[in-house]
């Protein structure tokens, strides 16, 4: 291998290294059903091609190769590790997984960023998510996080709103800012979501320096039949850092994977990324004091109220070897818990508990949880056939339950808390956690005007209508910050129309090769009415 360079990266020598560690070809190539492939079957011209096996294979399997993508979070890569416990915090939680120090659990995590679709930029200004899989012995614990501390929405009806709006346009296919701010100003929840997004924290240097958040508030219980409230937080061991906006659109100009690379690079050499989990945790006791709502996963719970605990290490060490195999047909729901974490209380968890699901039967069929990434260690159903994958589809097992004939048999859980915390909320809007982080989170005035500028930038191409309402919005959480969006607005669109003054905008035609245009056929015929449209 004299040609093998090593200055390469790591993703760029993917091929090199297979052919390095496979000295000759892996074996005969097949048909799909294993009858070896002979050489003259491999070109079809002017052959028999009705008669050729091979091509049948070759096409009518290309032409299926693809499922539908996540409806949020589409693009997105990711890698296996493992989880190790660090601190005993068996005081919280009797769950396997975080009980005795030194322990450690497979994982399987998926990076993704919010809104792009499978081939979109890593680069965009919004939420990016990580989501980890536990194989714990007492099942799949899937912890699904996002990057910013706080979620868009408390009410799941506007779920399907926030995907509408901050995708595509089903007119002109594009990503549109009114759609977004008119949403945010209609649905004044989401506003405080977006000031983290429109801060340093809306572009990470990458997935491996950022900090991510399971978002809800999850009920643990103790072996002694005691319940805490916790919000979980990863930590990446690199430490926090950001992109400017110039400098994400520098980036992005050359690569829109750069996340993706970044990862792969990284685990490639060996440069594992990790992240530290702890937990902010309420007692009962502590949560009849607070005067917020601790389930309100629009909102941070208030200094001074909780404590953290560390709990242990989340590190990345091996770059899976087929991204369709390991990560998009990887089922990441928020429902799959384990004892001794009976999981989130608020009503948008509710309605993932029964959505994420949904999602998963559409994208990868009913049997998602028989797929090898999704298998938990251990399981015996009663789950039974429809569309493969079936496993070993539990072989001659009894088929039903109850039976006399050693089927499998449920235990008894003997800490599981029998109360179970009903959590209203209200729909009122509090804008004082935005005014909050404006003043206080943004550490000083030069993020200040980092954050104020990019929402100038993001209002620009906004219809002024929907513009005026966001500075109405801003002035109702801060005066100064609404003055200081609107003077900056006001410079941007001079500035923008300046330029468009000053090129005017002239049609030319590059065309180098002749076209049927011009050498019509026939006279353009009249568009025929249609009385659908
Ligand atoms: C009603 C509320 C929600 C709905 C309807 C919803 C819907 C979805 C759907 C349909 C997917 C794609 C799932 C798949 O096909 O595998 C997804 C992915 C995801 N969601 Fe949510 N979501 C909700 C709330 C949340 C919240 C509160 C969080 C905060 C942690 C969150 C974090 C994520 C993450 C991290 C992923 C990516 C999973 C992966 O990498 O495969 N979601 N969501």
């Amino acid at each position: 291998f004299e040609y093998y360079n090593v200055t390469y990266q790591p993703v760029q020598r993917q091929l090199l290294d297979f052919k390095k560690n496979h000295p000759r070809p892996i074996g005969l190539w097949t048909k799909n059903a294993g009858e070896p492939v002979d050489i003259r079957d491999t070109i079809t011209i002017n052959s028999d091609q009705f008669s050729n096996q091979l091509l049948i294979d070759t096409v009518s399997t290309v032409v299926s190769e693809r499922i539908p993508e996540r409806v949020a979070t589409a693009k997105g890569t990711g890698a296996f590790g493992y989880f190790e416990v660090t601190h005993d915090v068996s005081k919280y939680t009797y769950a396997e997984v975080f009980n005795g120090v030194g322990k450690k659990t497979l994982v399987v995590a998926r990076f993704a960023t919010a809104f792009q679709n499978k081939g979109g930029s890593e680069l965009a200004r919004e939420m990016k998510t990580m989501a980890v899989k536990f194989y714990t012995e007492q099942g799949n614990l899937d912890m699904l996080s996002i990057s910013i501390p706080v979620f868009a929405f408390r009410d799941p009806m506007v779920a399907r709103d926030i995907v509408h709006a901050f995708m595509r346009n089903p007119q002109t296919n594009m990503y549109d800012l009114t759609s977004i701010y008119d949403l945010v100003t209609l649905r004044p929840s989401f506003v405080h979501s977006l000031f983290w997004i429109m801060s340093d924290y809306g572009i990470p240097d990458g997935y491996r320096k950022m900090d991510t958040f399971p978002i809800h508030t999850y009920e643990l219980s103790s072996k002694h039949g005691e319940t805490y409230y916790v919000r979980f937080n990863f930590r990446t061991e690199l430490g926090f850092s950001y992109l400017t906006t110039a400098e994400a659109a520098a980036i992005q100009s050359a690569d829109m994977d750069y996340f993706t690379r970044d990862l792969y690079n990284a685990i490639d050499s060996r440069n594992y990324p990790s992240w530290k989990l702890e937990m902010d945790v309420l007692s009962v006791h502590d949560l009849k004091k607070v005067d917020y709502n601790p389930f309100d996963i629009t909102r941070l719970w208030k200094n001074g109220t909780f404590h953290t605990v560390p709990i242990g290490r989340l590190v990345l060490n091996r770059n899976v070897e087929n991204q369709f195999r390991d990560v998009e047909q990887a089922a990441f729901n928020p429902a799959n818990l384990v004892p001794g974490i009976p999981g989130p209380v608020d009503q948008v968890f509710r309605v993932e508990r029964m959505f994420y699901k949904d999602s998963q039967n559409y994208r990868l069929g009913r049997n998602h949880d028989k797929i090898l990434v999704n298998m938990p260690l251990y399981e015996k159903t009663y789950v039974r056939d429809g569309r493969p994958p079936v496993s070993l589809n539990m072989k001659n097992a009894p088929n039903y339950y109850p039976n006399s004939f050693h089927g499998p048999v449920p235990y008894v859980d003997e800490h599981r808390p029998w109360k179970k915390l009903q959590v209203l909320q209200s729909f009122s809007v509090d804008l004082e956690p935005a005014w909050y982080f404006y003043n206080y989170i943004l550490e000083d005035e030069a993020h200040r005007l980092r954050f104020i500028a990019n929402i100038v930038l993001t209002l620009v191409p906004v219809t002024p209508p929907v513009v005026q309402r966001v500075i109405k919005l801003l002035h109702m959480i801060d005066q100064s910050l609404s003055e200081r969006v609107k003077a900056g607005y006001e410079v941007a669109l001079a500035a923008q129309q300046a330029v468009a003054n000053a090129t005017p905008f002239e049609t030319m035609s590059f065309r180098r090769v002749p076209s049927a245009e011009e050498y019509p056929l026939h006279e353009p015929q009249p568009l025929s009415m249609n009385p659908k449209i």
